[in-house]
């Protein structure tokens, strides 16, 4: 670092920095200042060397010691100072960057490590999906999916996996290599191909195995992904449905999109999204009502209105689930 020219009148000064060279070699200084080892000043006048007043070198005058006799220590000082600086400011800083860059790079290898993996095939096909109460919340965009499956969270103690959010949260994983994908579909008011969503779905359900009740908002979106559904999952035993005017889902989105940050709460990716729930999901729930597996319910009032009708419904049909399961397990 202080590599700086070399000073031939001075070959005793070597290993001592440039700033601390030039201040000692200065000719300003009509007098240069030594230390005598009791730390006193021994001021010497220019050309007088220690052994008298002739100007005839002492034979020691070369000793190793003598060297820092013409070394100012206001220069040493200063030196230091420069060199401690240029530590705490420079290499310090560098190098705990270079740490703290190191230590992501660790932490979003293991993350992604996990994400691939996953759960094996043999964890998938030994977990009892079968087993579990799946329930459909479905309707329009911003027909009150969200709202009303939050309460149904804490009274009837269900595990809520919306779709939509597990899609958003897998577009943000720094190493997924979906989130383009994702983004584009949601922004364009698409549904994400099924086995996607499918993935994050059963993975959701896998992490939550002490919970036999699951609400899944917002899926299946058309009917491909329904059947995939059921074909690698498990069958929904109901479907909640919030039927809701175009006009009212239009006002509370835009209304939604003040402060929701999505990028689909806009006028453009909404007109984009009911196009896409009139000609793909819609068909999805009038597919279950031909089994008898929907309840239908308004989404017209306030949300206390709204939900006291959701509660009935879902403890109704809960009631008679467990009816159901004690009648087979007496036979
Ligand atoms: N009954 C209601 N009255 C007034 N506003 C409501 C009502 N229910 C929900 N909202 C509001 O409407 C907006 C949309 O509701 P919510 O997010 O529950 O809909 P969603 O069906 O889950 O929408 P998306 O499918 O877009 O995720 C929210 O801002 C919510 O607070
Ligand atoms: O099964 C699904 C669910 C959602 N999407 C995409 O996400 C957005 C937002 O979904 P919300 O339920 O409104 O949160 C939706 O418009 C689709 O683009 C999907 O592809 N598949």
């Amino acid at each position: 670092m202080f590599s700086g020219g070399v000073l031939r009148s001075s070959q005793q000064l070597r290993g001592v920095p440039l700033f601390a060279r030039q201040l000692s070699t200065s000719p300003r200084p009509l007098l240069a200042r030594s230390y005598t080892t009791s730390g006193r000043p021994n001021q010497l006048r220019m050309g007088q060397t220690r052994g008298g007043g002739n100007g005839q070198k002492r034979p020691g005058n070369n000793s190793f010691l003598s060297r820092f006799d013409r070394i100012n220590p206001l220069a040493l000082v200063g030196a230091a100072t420069i060199l401690i600086s240029g530590y705490m400011l420079i290499i310090k800083p560098y190098m705990e960057w270079r740490s703290e860059l190191k230590h992501r790079a660790v932490e979003r290898q293991q993350e992604e490590e996990k994400a691939q993996a996953g759960y094996t095939e043999e964890q998938v096909a030994k977990f009892p999906f079968g087993k579990k109460t799946v329930v459909f919340v479905l309707g329009g965009p911003g027909s009150g999916k969200g709202t009303n499956s939050s309460k149904l969270v804490d009274d009837f103690g269900f595990v809520h996996l919306s779709a939509g959010d597990l899609l958003r949260a897998e577009q943000k994983r720094p190493v997924s290599q979906y989130g383009e994908l994702i983004a584009h579909y949601i922004r364009e008011g698409l549904i994400v191909p099924h086995e996607i969503t499918i993935g994050l779905l059963r993975n959701a359900m896998m992490d939550h195995p002490e919970s036999d009740r699951f609400l899944i908002d917002g899926f299946p979106r058309n009917l491909v992904q329904a059947k995939a559904f059921e074909d690698s999952v498990c069958k929904a035993k109901k479907v909640l449905y919030f039927e809701c005017p175009e006009s009212t889902m239009l006002e509370r989105l835009l209304d939604r999109g003040k402060t929701s940050g999505r990028s689909d709460d806009n006028i453009e990716s909404i007109k984009k999204r009911f196009r896409t729930y009139v000609n793909d999901s819609k068909p999805v729930i009038d597919e279950y009502a031909k089994e008898g597996k929907v309840m239908t319910v308004s989404c017209k009032g306030s949300v206390d209105d709204v939900y006291k009708v959701t509660h009935k419904k879902m403890s109704d049909f809960l009631q008679a689930l467990e009816k159901t399961s004690q009648q087979q397990d007496a036979k």
